[in-house]
């Protein structure tokens, strides 16, 4: 089996670009994925991006001393970003995602890599079910999207943390991610250590190969719906004898490609529920008149064979 650090470098080389930044918060993950991506640094230029939240005293210290450790790591680009936020999360990940957006563009590079965990992906998968989502959200942190990417997504939190004490590089705790009043930490410290306790076995694994199948089911479905999508719409509006010749899961999946288009956004899974009913898709027999509204100031109405999206005033 190969070492954690290995498998990092491995990945790394994988999803790297020429040029690559590397977004470091100073906790175990990050650092881990700073010390891979080091020994890489003769083959490919990375940059380091590390940006303060403000959202704790003390956190410019915190961004200050992931600096010095980044720069005796050899790294050359280090860059620490100030933002400010509201003060939650929220506002802390949209700020943070912002900067790593203007140190993309700022420095022409094309990647940025991140440092996502096995078991980031079990905790999300675990919320996801909780939620009650479907497979897009069941398939979890992706490994690549757009220019971000996660080459740590095959190594524990565990394997990070010995990577870093092999390195001899200290790492920072977050204080908030004891805070179980935030429910993804209540998932971390509670729910999964109660699971594997009660259960044993490999909870992480099995979550992460959940991840791994809704992923790849999720792209089929989602490259079914959008043949579908082309055959079913027309000049008039979606066809419904075409739509409804469709598996549900299809006609569904259609609904929300066609009201995205419209411009509808953050469409609930009832609101979903309410344009299959609108469209006779699925078992629901309850086929309504409608018209639905859609966040984005949208209806959907159907008329004679056609379902149409319109924007209302
Ligand atoms: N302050 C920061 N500065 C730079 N990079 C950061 C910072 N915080 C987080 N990151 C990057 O994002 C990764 C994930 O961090 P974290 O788990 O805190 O975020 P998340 O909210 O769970 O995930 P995300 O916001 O990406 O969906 C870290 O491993 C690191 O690579």
């Amino acid at each position: 089996m190969s070492r954690p650090i290995d498998l990092a470098r491995n990945q790394i080389i994988r999803l790297a670009a020429p040029h690559t930044l590397l977004g470091i918060s100073g906790g175990a993950d990050s650092m881990a994925l700073a010390i891979a991506a080091s020994q890489l640094l003769r083959d490919t230029r990375f940059g380091v991006v590390i940006v303060d939240h403000g959202l704790q005293a003390g956190s410019d210290r915190v961004a200050q001393h992931a600096a010095s450790q980044c720069a005796e790591l050899g790294f050359t680009q280090v860059q620490i970003k100030t933002v400010s936020t509201s003060g939650d999360e929220a506002s802390a990940r949209t700020a943070r995602y912002a900067a790593f957006e203007q140190a993309l563009s700022e420095s022409g590079a094309q990647r940025l890599l991140l440092a996502h965990t096995k078991d980031d992906q079990a905790e999300q998968v675990l919320l996801g079910i909780l939620r009650g989502s479907g497979t897009r959200t069941l398939a979890g942190i992706p490994p690549i999207r757009g220019r971000y990417a996660r080459p740590l997504l095959e190594l524990t939190r565990a394997d990070t943390e010995s990577i870093c004490q092999r390195a001899g590089v200290d790492y920072w705790e977050d204080p908030s991610n004891t805070d179980t009043a935030y429910r993804r930490n209540h998932i971390r410290h509670k729910v999964l250590p109660f699971l594997r306790e009660q259960l044993g076995g490999q909870l992480t694994e099995s979550l992460a190969r959940t991840a791994r199948l809704a992923a790849a089911d999720a792209e089929a479905l989602e490259a079914w719906a959008h043949q579908a999508w082309e055959q079913s719409r027309g000049t008039q509006g979606i066809n419904l004898q075409v739509l409804q010749s469709f598996p549900p899961a299809i006609g569904s999946r259609v609904l929300r490609l066609a009201a995205a288009e419209a411009g509808a956004r953050n469409l609930s899974s009832e609101r979903t529920s309410a344009l299959c009913a609108l469209a006779g898709v699925g078992t629901n027999k309850s086929r309504s008149a409608g018209p639905v509204q859609l966040d984005g100031k949208i209806s959907a109405f159907r008329r004679s064979s056609v379902i149409v999206f319109t924007t209302t005033r």
